[in-house]
């Protein structure tokens, strides 16, 4: 309802008048919001420190916003209390529970990229999130109501039956889909609500309403909201509750945006307010130069000495710092007593008084048993919100409508149906009734480019999807939405029906138009059409290997040539001489196999096809020169056409080879993508 929507989207201004939550799950009874603490965070990468002693608290009903330069550690800081990264001295708490697994439960994460499927719609996109998160307790009714109604708050009705799209295909608008990105981790009604860069990419308006709607949210659903943000405008600047401002990974401030401007006046950083917008002018500051950012980070090192949200272990304090001429409020809040008795000692401070004053306020403790490091605890009580079968269920149903337009789209059906129709003429009942001789070349050759242009479409049509849907199984993976295990099954049932559909239309065209096996066995072109079936999902599986032991598509492009190289050569087409001591590298094609099967399929009978009389290459028309000329015509024996094919494994053998190919591949790839794809941010 036009009353009910909170974003008027003609203005970007949000519907103030509304006295319902911004979003989250209308009149429903939810969750109220956790205190998030996190304390002293040193992060390290690469030998390289990330973040310096970063404290904070996000406190419910109140927005926390980071801001800081680019490169500061925003994302790394909400990557760590996010779970995204493991970080082993980051102490945190949310709700006075150290932050483990289980309780990490309680958070959602809406990340920077707007990662989604691209050919779902909206409502699809929202509704499978709702069957995969939310508990298995609520009907379809209740689910689809909290889907209609995030939908509906966040003035996206006109847009629910809108692909989400990628730069390939239009889809959602960005603002509409940083909404669906709101929207989709809202799902849960989380307690803590983390944003890296929401308004990122939005116009000056349209990232306005955002915040003033997250503020809203936080307000109204008692919700704790933290997000980092880049540039805000004063007018955002001033919805949050508290700034922590970043830089080179340390706090160089820890306020409300309402004392900015006196404290960094204090220290001596005086902004005109009437033309200068504050969050501008601190990140000029902090950007200005080392020395600016050190003053700053000095002079809020001093006052997180006594700031209870966003403490510091006195021990990390400089003398320099203590004693810094430009005193900040710290410095009016130390008693001259207490600054004489500051014990310097190779400019570190050891001051009892502070230190005793400090610990007694619970500011921050080394030992304090609440805190306990991010990465510590995990909890191995991993509670999914719905059971195996019904994610396998959900799942095979997205994976079959996301997979539908990526098998049988309109440019797919034209290419396969155009070469076949190509090969068909090309090939033209090249083995209608008896054969010759010099025919048979063209007939293998014919079946073995088949095999390959199949085999090509199967794998590389994998490769360029994987890396992307690799990413959206990670976020879903790292919001806990499904075991990968139910994903992977989920993905192999719901592809099957639809990757063997181009391949089938083509082998349908070739085999009719080249009249093969003389098109008159029914159970030869069911045979060869079943070859064909399985070296299509084999080398499907090929493919899902490639793309999990590979980072990257360039990666897995040269991989994928020098494997589908290799096979083919050793597929038994091209070459049939191969030295001994390689003799046995022809098992490790499967092309070999499937070539060997449609020889079967194909040359069958020994009634095929007709000896050269004049210069015959198989044993089986050789003419004996000692009986008399004879009119009678001669055959090629069908053991002769496998052996100059070198075709020697049994047909069940070439029959459990495929199947043996198919299912290698697919657990080694599961295999991988579970051990080396652990989900991950940068
Ligand atoms: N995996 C990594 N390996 C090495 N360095 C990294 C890695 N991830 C982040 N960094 C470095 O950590 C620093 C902080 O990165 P981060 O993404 O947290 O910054 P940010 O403040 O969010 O930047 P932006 O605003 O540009 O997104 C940067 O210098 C970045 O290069």
């Amino acid at each position: 309802m036009a009353d009910q929507v909170l974003l008027s989207h003609a203005n970007g201004i949000p519907n103030s008048d509304s006295g319902k939550p911004s979003f989250g799950h209308g009149n429903r009874e939810t969750q109220p919001g956790l205190e998030l603490r996190f304390r002293n965070l040193q992060f390290k990468i690469k030998g390289k420190q990330i973040l310096h002693d970063v404290s904070g608290t996000a406190h419910p009903g109140k927005v926390l916003a980071v801001m800081g330069p680019s490169g500061s550690g925003k994302t790394t800081l909400l990557n760590v209390l996010g779970g995204r990264i493991k970080c082993s001295r980051c102490q945190a708490t949310i709700g006075n529970q150290p932050l483990t697994k289980r309780t990490r439960r309680n958070i959602s994460y809406v990340l920077q990229q707007d990662i989604f499927f691209p050919n779902l719609t909206l409502l699809q996109t929202l509704s499978f999130a709702a069957d995969l998160r939310l508990p298995e307790h609520l009907s379809q009714k209740d689910k689809r109501e909290i889907v209609d109604g995030l939908i509906e708050q966040l003035d996206m009705k006109k847009c629910t039956k809108t692909i989400i799209g990628d730069n390939m295909s239009r889809g959602l608008s960005g603002g509409e889909k940083k909404r669906a990105n709101i929207a989709n981790e809202l799902l849960t009604d989380p307690a803590v609500l983390l944003l890296d860069e929401p308004t990122s990419g939005l116009d000056s308006s349209t990232a306005f309403a955002l915040t003033l709607s997250l503020k809203k949210y936080a307000v109204q659903s008692g919700k704790t909201v933290m997000m980092t943000i880049h540039q805000p405008n004063a007018q955002m600047f001033f919805q949050f509750d508290t700034v922590l401002l970043l830089s080179g990974g340390r706090v160089a401030y820890y306020g409300a945006p309402n004392d900015v401007i006196k404290d960094f006046a204090e220290m001596g950083y005086a902004c005109d307010t009437t033309h200068y917008n504050p969050a501008d002018f601190i990140l000029d500051v902090v950007k200005s130069g080392n020395e600016s950012a050190a003053r700053l980070i000095s002079a809020s090192n001093k006052r997180r000495l006594t700031t209870p949200d966003c403490p510091i272990l006195p021990s990390t304090v400089t003398a320099d710092e203590l004693n810094m001429e430009n005193e900040v409020t710290t410095g009016a809040a130390l008693g001259s007593k207490e600054k004489m008795d500051v014990e310097i000692s190779n400019g570190k401070i050891h001051q009892p008084e502070v230190y005793e004053r400090y610990r007694s306020k619970e500011n921050l403790e080394d030992s304090d048993p609440s805190l306990t490091d991010v990465s510590e605890e995990e909890d191995t009580d991993a509670r999914w919100s719905t059971s195996f079968f019904t994610q396998f269920k959900v799942l095979t149903q997205r994976s079959f409508i996301q997979g539908k337009y990526r098998f049988l789209s309109k440019l797919k059906f034209i290419k396969t149906i155009g070469v076949a129709l190509i090969c068909g003429l090309l090939w033209f009942q090249i083995g209608r009734g008896h054969v010759k001789e010099v025919e048979v070349n063209d007939i293998t050759s014919c079946l073995f480019f088949v095999t390959l242009f199949n085999s090509f479409n199967s794998l590389f049509d994998i490769l360029m999807v994987f890396p992307s849907e690799r990413e959206v199984i990670n976020k879903e993976r790292m919001s806990g939405s499904y075991r990968l295990s139910a994903y992977y099954l989920a993905k192999s049932v719901s592809e099957l029906p639809l990757s063997i559909i181009l391949p089938s239309i083509s082998t349908f065209i070739i085999y009719w138009m080249a009249g093969l096996n003389g098109f008159n066995e029914a159970w030869a072109f069911f045979g060869t059409w079943f070859v064909m079936i399985l070296i299509t999902i084999g080398m499907q599986s090929l493919g899902m290997f490639i793309g999990t032991a590979t980072m990257d598509f360039d990666h897995s492009l040269v991989l994928a040539i020098f494997m589908m190289i290799t096979f083919m050569l050793l597929g038994g087409f091209y070459i049939k001489n191969i030295p001994s001591w390689l003799h046995w590298m022809r098992y490790v094609s499967p092309f070999q196999y499937s070539w060997a099967l449609m020889l079967y399929f194909e040359f069958d009978s020994n009634q095929r096809v007709l000896c050269d009389p004049e210069n015959s290459m198989y044993p089986s028309c050789a003419i004996n020169v000692t009986a008399p000329p004879s009119n009678e015509t001669r055959f090629v024996e069908f053991g002769d056409i496998l052996a100059a094919n070198r075709a020697d494994v049994p047909a069940w053998a070439c029959v459990c080879s495929l199947i043996g190919t198919l299912i290698f591949f697919r657990v080694i790839g599961y295999v991988l993508l579970r051990m080396f794809h652990k989900p991950m941010v940068k």
